[in-house]
């Protein structure tokens, strides 16, 4: 059967008569690498399949919090235990300290911890606790990085705001904006100067220790360190944003595999096994501040939702039972596709190269090396869509953007390695 996305077309169309773009989110809707996006009717393991009846090797994971792959059958069961209780309560339940507990027996920087909805509400917290605990006002963050779409937060973003080749957004006032400094992410000299002339005004620095909303970028040896001793000499909070490396990189988030402990942390993504959820927390003496205990407002209706809960524990039992040999393995699938595309780039002659950790990575098509958002930005982004075109057509479905890291689950096995490596010389063989 010829690939064809003509019932995900019509479907596209149907949703952009009644939805902006067709899209609840930007980035899913391929602007930036053409084409239609196919509709998705259901996941199982590694692969999606969409309303034409095509089956895809799936690398994007639902933006990360797959790491298990799609229905996972201990998660699926998890979830519908639950929702057999009751889907909402608006009142605590047992599972919410349950899935605190399992977080902080694996980021032991994480004293408290608060539940949230997604990871834009839990940066948004973050922000929020860090100005109250030192009474300043402005945040430093990186070129690149995303941090979710709050107001403060999208000055010089990744992900879709890098894809689309926005500055930020429109509608938000500059006086909101007006405390955020965004300077290049690996270059602390940079970070000196900011310091210098904004000395005691710094709340806090906010970034993604690995980045992956630029593609992958890794920090350069002895950066995190720095950002670390900054912090502490200038009273600042350092933020580790692992909504997308916590539970990702290493069990433990950046923050173990570098053996870097930041003062606050977000997360979503994995924590929530696939359902909505975001999390911050850090430091007991700073979250300490937040209401009912302290001055520092913060809310949520659907906050701690029990079946997000349910699919929590169960991938977060799964990840800490599975330990160093589940994210080993993990490393050496992504390892094999990773650098089988690799391979089969340089017999094609075409210029590629690399970043990654553990399970996540992105191919730039470009001879790198890249270490900041200017250099990821040098990318042949056409070629990219090409690229993602072909692959899409051969079903492998990579994230839609050079901008986004790609991610590998634990049921990407052989079977996957070699259909994705014979696919990418197929394509390579067309660019
Ligand atoms: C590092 C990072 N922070 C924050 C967010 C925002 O999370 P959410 O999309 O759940 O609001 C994302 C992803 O979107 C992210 O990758
Ligand atoms: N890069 C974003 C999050 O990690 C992609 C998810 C989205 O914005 O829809």
């Amino acid at each position: 059967m010829p690939f064809s996305l003509d019932r995900s077309r019509l479907l596209q169309q149907r949703a952009e008569s009644l939805i902006p773009g067709g899209v609840d989110s930007p980035v899913r809707a391929f602007r930036s690498v053409g084409g239609d996006p196919p509709f998705v009717e259901r996941a199982e393991g590694a692969y999606l399949f969409d309303a034409d009846g095509n089956r895809y090797i799936d690398y994007f994971g639902s933006w990360g919090p797959m790491i298990l792959g799609h229905a996972a059958p201990s998660v699926v069961s998890a979830v519908q235990a639950a929702a057999a209780k009751g889907t909402s309560f608006g009142a605590s339940t047992a599972a919410e300290a349950d899935l605190a507990a399992l977080v902080m027996q694996a980021v032991p920087s994480i004293e408290r911890l608060r539940f949230v909805s997604s990871g834009t509400e839990a940066v948004m917290s973050a922000i929020r606790v860090a100005r109250a605990f030192t009474g300043r006002n402005r945040i430093l963050k990186f070129e690149g990085c995303y941090h979710g779409h709050s107001d403060a937060l999208l000055v010089k973003a990744g992900s879709g705001v890098a894809t689309l080749g926005i500055p930020g957004s429109a509608g938000i006032p500059m006086e909101t904006t007006q405390f955020t400094t965004a300077i290049r992410y690996n270059d602390i000299g940079e970070v000196k100067k900011v310091f210098a002339k904004h000395h005691g005004e710094i709340a806090c620095i906010i970034l993604e220790p690995v980045v992956g909303n630029a593609g992958t970028i890794l920090p350069q040896p002895g950066f995190l360190e720095a950002l670390r001793e900054i912090c502490t000499q200038e009273g600042t909070l350092l933020i580790f944003d692992e909504v997308m490396t916590g539970f990702r990189v290493s069990l433990g988030g950046a923050q173990a595999l570098y053996g870097i402990k930041p003062d606050l942390t977000t997360l979503g993504k994995i924590i929530g096994g696939g359902l909505p959820v975001g999390a911050f927390g850090g430091r007991a003496e700073i979250m300490n501040l937040l209401a009912p205990l302290g001055p520092v407002y913060q809310a949520g209706t659907l906050s701690g939702n029990p079946l997000a809960m349910a699919a929590g524990i169960t991938t977060l039992q799964a990840l800490l039972d599975g330990g160093d040999d589940f994210y080993d393995a993990l490393a050496e699938v992504t390892s094999r596709i990773a650098h089988g595309v690799m391979d089969e780039a340089k017999k094609a002659g075409i210029p590629l190269c690399m970043a990654g950790v553990g399970s996540m990575f992105t191919w730039f098509f470009q001879s790198g090396p890249v270490h900041n958002f200017e250099d990821a930005a040098k990318s042949d982004t056409q070629r990219f869509g090409q690229f993602h075109r072909g692959m899409l057509e051969r079903g492998v479905w990579l994230p839609p953007s050079q901008y986004e890291a790609a991610f590998v689950s634990a049921v990407h096995g052989d079977a996957e390695i070699e259909a994705t490596v014979a696919a990418a010389r197929e394509v390579f063989a067309t660019l």
